[in-house]
């Protein structure tokens, strides 16, 4: 199946993301509320862009099922999955509401770039081949997270790691999304099976790398000048 063979692809990537200082700090239930900060207001926007992405991908879709799904996406983005940021939020002792007009940072605005980019292409493999490490990687980490044994009730990101855990009634969304790939996958050919597979690993890369930027806040050089000029269009 050619999801096994994205998986296997990414493996590396995946040992990464799960290695990561951050994820290690949600395992020891220790984040600096600055990583967690700069977390949700990048992660806010990023979303923002996800759900227009998905409006986009309902345009390009033929069927009623694969429209469903990413009608399913959108309510999920905005009714569930303010719950994790609001979890970051109380843990970094902060307010949402404030947290809710950052300027999307060079990495957050790279990853969001690529999965316009995977749509402009018009091929719905692409799409979800860029879309899929979004609720892969995570549902990857928070397993992970639970067979190691950091879900405990007094660890402050245990609601956190259960949000994202795979519910062994249901059929995980990353399950859903990895079955769409392979049916799309079965009428490519090799080029475009090739093609998919890059925005596969480049999104995974781009998980990494949303993590590594929040842990150490690397945001614009210029982000004074970018933020000076905003002001000057106010009115
Ligand atoms: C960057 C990122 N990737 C994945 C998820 C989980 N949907 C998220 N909230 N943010």
């Amino acid at each position: 199946m050619f999801s096994d063979q994205l998986k296997q692809q990414a493996q590396p990537i995946l040992s990464g993301i799960l290695e990561h200082p951050f994820i290690q700090g949600i395992a020891n239930g220790n984040v600096a509320p600055a990583a967690l900060q700069f977390y949700v207001q990048q992660d806010f926007q990023y979303l923002n862009e996800f759900i227009k992405i998905y409006g986009n991908a309902i345009a390009k879709s033929n069927d009623r099922e694969l429209m469903g799904f990413f009608n399913d996406q959108i309510s999920f983005i905005l009714n569930s999955e303010i719950h994790p940021h609001h979890i970051f939020c109380n843990i970094a002792r902060i307010n949402y509401e404030d947290q809710q007009h950052a300027t999307p940072a060079p990495k957050a605005y790279l990853y969001e770039s690529h999965m316009h980019r995977a749509g402009e292409t018009g091929s719905l493999l692409n799409i979800l081949a860029a879309f899929q490490p979004c609720p892969w990687t995570y549902t990857e980490i928070a397993d992970h997270l639970v067979a190691q044994g950091a879900a405990t009730k007094d660890n402050p990101f245990y609601d956190w790691i259960m949000f994202y855990a795979s519910d062994d009634n249901d059929k995980s969304m990353s399950d859903t999304v990895f079955a769409f790939v392979d049916r799309f996958a079965k009428q490519a050919s090799n080029e475009e099976l090739a093609t998919a597979s890059q925005y596969f690993l480049k999104s995974c890369e781009l998980e990494w790398q949303f993590w590594e930027h929040a842990f150490y806040q690397q945001d614009w050089q210029f982000k004074a000048t970018l933020d000076h000029a905003k002001e000057d269009f106010k009115s």
